[in-house]
């Protein structure tokens, strides 16, 4: 892209977006991960999880290559006690040298202004509220333009596009919660952070059925976006997205003009779709997709849903295209093995398992 046009193009959204900072990849053959595994993944587990074992899994995650990890969450423990822990995983990140030889973008999701504080009490005390950004942000698959080596922290705000998953979730209506969201959004301008803003149900609702309307997550997405948010996470929370539902809820957002580069797409892998839809979007010129290792995960509050897209079957897919993730696969199958073994739950990724066997019988 020209100098001319790239300034153009940026005044163009400063203009339609005021309030936000972009931190999109920009190279087409680079495809940004965003391992959800120690929060979206760890939420659903029924056992208490040692804050030991979860930062274990963190810091390994750190040294696959990875370069965006959501870590934890500031929610009510009343609603999910898996997450009661998250502050003193922050805690911990903050007070120890980064984990890996680049910087990593960790994400805290927050659902109020409560959590909002809780995050902040922690953070601005113990980093001083300094984020030290890299403008723009981690460079796709290069660890240069990201400065110093310091670790990046952002939070994350979650709606949904049905009236009865959000009320399920957060005890309030789409209105309400998008009336949360903006002293959240404010205050953390403020505070030099990014807000990446979830869209859950957006291909389907356990209380209101398959068939969710896609201007509906358009709407949403145009109001998140105008409020400020740097990046919108559409979620199939229940995996009920097919490959002509994600073209269609695609071509819907693309119409009602957000930009691909402003949008991540979450999928869960219940009806074993993720994978195809992932083509889907990759296919549309998404380029930012969010997994976990293991395909650990389940949401609380979308009954029989299953784990989100094994990170290990999307790189070894998106590897197998040509294009470049950061990701040494390798070692993220041996964290997927290490923390299903860890907690007692299968393996979920079969991209992983036979990386695993591959390299076994290398060394046999
Ligand atoms: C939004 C609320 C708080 C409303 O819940 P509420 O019960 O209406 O809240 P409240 O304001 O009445 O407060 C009730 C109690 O919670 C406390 N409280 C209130 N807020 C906080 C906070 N932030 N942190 C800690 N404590 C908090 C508050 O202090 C009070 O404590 P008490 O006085 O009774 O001792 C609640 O519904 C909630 O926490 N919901 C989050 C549920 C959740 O974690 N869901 C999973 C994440 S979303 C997801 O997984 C989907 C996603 C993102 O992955 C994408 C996809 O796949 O769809």
């Amino acid at each position: 892209m020209s100098s001319r046009f790239a300034c153009l193009r940026t005044a163009r959204l400063a203009a339609r977006y005021p309030l936000r900072r972009r931190y999109a990849t920009t190279a087409s053959d680079f495809v940004r991960i965003v391992e959800v595994g120690p929060r979206d993944g760890l939420q659903n587990e029924k056992q208490s999880i040692p804050v030991a074992t979860k930062i274990e899994l963190i810091n390994k995650l750190a040294q696959t290559g990875l370069k965006t990890i959501e870590a934890g969450s500031f929610v009510s423990p009343k609603w999910t006690p898996q997450m009661a822990n998250s502050s003193q995983i922050l805690e911990h990140i903050l007070k120890t040298p980064p984990a890996a030889s680049h910087p990593i973008t960790y994400q805290w999701l927050l659902p109020n202004v409560k959590g909002l504080d809780n995050f902040l009490s922690i953070w601005q005390a113990k980093a001083g509220g300094n984020n030290e950004y890299p403008t723009p942000p981690p460079s796709p698959g290069g660890d240069a333009a990201s400065g110093a080596g310091a670790n990046i922290h952002e939070i994350s705000i979650f709606t949904a596009a049905t009236e009865t998953f959000t009320q399920k979730n957060t005890n309030c209506s789409i209105a309400e919660s998008l009336q949360r969201f903006e002293p959240i959004m404010a205050r953390a301008k403020e505070a030099g952070l990014n807000v990446r803003a979830y869209i859950s149900v957006a291909l389907g609702c356990p209380y209101e059925g398959p068939n969710v309307n896609p201007h509906k997550v358009a709407e949403l997405a145009v109001s998140l976006l105008e409020m400020g948010a740097d990046e919108i996470s559409v979620a199939d929370t229940t995996g009920m997205g097919t490959a002509p539902k994600t073209a269609e809820l695609l071509k819907t957002l693309s119409a009602a003009g957000i930009e691909k580069s402003d949008l991540a797409l979450h999928f869960h892998d219940t009806y074993g779709q993720a994978l195809v839809n992932s083509l889907v979007s990759l296919e549309h010129g998404i380029r930012t997709f969010d997994s976990a290792v293991a395909g650990l995960g389940g949401c609380p509050f979308s009954p029989g849903a299953t784990g989100n897209v094994a990170s290990e079957d999307l790189v070894h897919c998106f590897h197998s295209l040509g294009l470049k993730t950061g990701v040494d696969i390798e070692k993220l199958s041996e964290v997927g093995e290490w923390i299903s073994y860890e907690i007692g739950r299968p393996n979920e990724s079969r991209a992983g398992k036979a990386t695993m066997a591959q390299a076994r019988k290398r060394v046999a």
